[in-house]
């Protein structure tokens, strides 16, 4: 088993099974997270803005869906899962991703694993959640679009009623799929007959090196124009020029990572200036390897140049990781209180696309949660 995966008080790690006491490994639980403040966060009513679809399948969910599937080579045993979502590098871990992709075959597949995603979400007391889905991978995988969207919609609709946490989708295009993708990924986010109710915005992912973003304006202009919000992966793996080509081209109201952007002190000063949020994901920077150790996580600086910062998980079983135990990393690097854990959970709720009214309530939920946890 590889240490970044053990988690003892943390998230549920891609095995689940983690014995405590194991090692904490870089992105595990920090001895130095003030005690108390891992209970603070798991009660804290929080909104989740960057988390994939199928990068937050959970082990009992992949390993289902690969017992449906006997013909994939992922395995079927989630303690083996650790070692198959332990990544080499970016593009091995988009190579194991896709192969999680494939396991995703039939409506109902999509239905359920949406519906088990909304659930774990629910169970950190995430209240709302924009998911990124990227439909061309399924339907180009011979899912029907119509069927598609009503599987999504459904499970949104069912965990809203159940659970109280209130999805809302971004679309991404996956870059690396080249144009095609983008024009597909366009069409199913503005064709009035099957842009699903939750669609809120529009993003890009994949792989960044070799994949130029500008190449992709004349896409998100038509997301834009037909009400999307725009909200790219960029400056991941590669650097500050993405983040610029985002902001520039593709009109970027917050960016997906933006890691690179501390090396560009006007980068930096342009994002505070406008109020464009990042969504920082830090054990994914760590998982993938495109940040070598969380001490050398950019966010300190972030922090510092006035850039508002969201926390959030991104694919979290993949990464051993979950959006409490990224607040906890937070914390720690940011040398927080429960106060200011409770500001970033704030910000995200600010920096999301949900209602005025919407956003008030879970506001004032996180008022009422803190201000009872601090009286004696
Ligand atoms: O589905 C296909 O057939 C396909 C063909 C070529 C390339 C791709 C992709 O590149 C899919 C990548 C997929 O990865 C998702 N994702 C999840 N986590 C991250 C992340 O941290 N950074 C970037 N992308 C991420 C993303 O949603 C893409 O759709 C697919
Ligand atoms: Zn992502």
């Amino acid at each position: 088993m590889t240490d970044h995966h053990a988690a003892p008080d943390g998230p549920a790690a891609p095995s689940g099974l983690t014995a405590p006491g194991t090692p904490p490994g870089p992105t595990g639980p920090d001895a130095a997270v003030r005690p108390g403040l891992r209970e603070f966060i798991a009660g804290l009513p929080k909104a989740e803005l960057h988390v994939h679809h199928v990068g937050s399948a959970s082990p009992r969910i992949v390993s289902e869906l690969a017992a449906r599937h006997p013909d994939s080579k992922v395995p079927t045993d989630p303690e083996a899962l650790v070692d198959y979502f332990t990544f080499t590098d970016f593009a091995h871990f988009i190579e194991v991703y896709l192969s999680v992709v494939d396991l995703i075959r039939t409506p109902e597949d999509v239905r359920l694993l949406t519906y088990e995603v909304a659930r774990d979400l629910a169970r950190q007391q995430v209240r709302y959640a924009e998911l990124t889905i990227t439909p061309y991978s399924s339907t180009r995988r011979g899912i029907d679009e119509r069927a598609f969207m009503d599987a999504i919609e459904d499970a949104r609709k069912a965990a809203e009623a159940e659970f109280g946490t209130v999805l809302r989708w971004c679309f991404d295009i996956p870059g690396e799929a080249g144009l095609t993708s983008a024009e597909e990924t366009v069409r199913l986010a503005t064709d009035d007959r099957l842009r699903p109710e939750g669609l809120v915005s529009f993003g890009l992912g994949g792989p960044e090196i070799g994949v130029p973003r500008p190449q992709f304006k004349p896409y998100f202009d038509r997301a834009i124009a037909a009400g999307l919000r725009s909200v790219p992966h960029a400056g991941e793996t590669t650097g500050p020029e993405t983040v610029w080509d985002a902001l520039t081209e593709l009109r970027a109201e917050r960016i997906g990572h933006g890691t690179s952007s501390a090396r560009d002190p006007k980068l930096l000063a342009h994002l505070a200036e406008h109020r464009i949020p990042l969504e920082v994901c830090p054990t994914s920077n760590i998982a993938t390897r495109a940040v070598r150790t969380l001490d050398e996580h950019p966010i300190k600086e972030f922090v510092r140049a006035g850039v508002l910062v969201t926390i959030n998980s991104d694919d979290p079983p993949m990464f051993g990781t979950d959006l409490n135990n990224e607040y906890a990393v937070a914390a720690r690097l940011l040398e927080l209180d429960e106060q200011g854990v409770a500001a970033l959970a704030r910000t995200a709720v600010e920096a999301s696309f949900l209602d005025p009214a919407g956003k008030a309530r879970i506001l004032d939920e996180i008022d009422a949660y803190t201000s009872a946890w601090s009286t004696p």
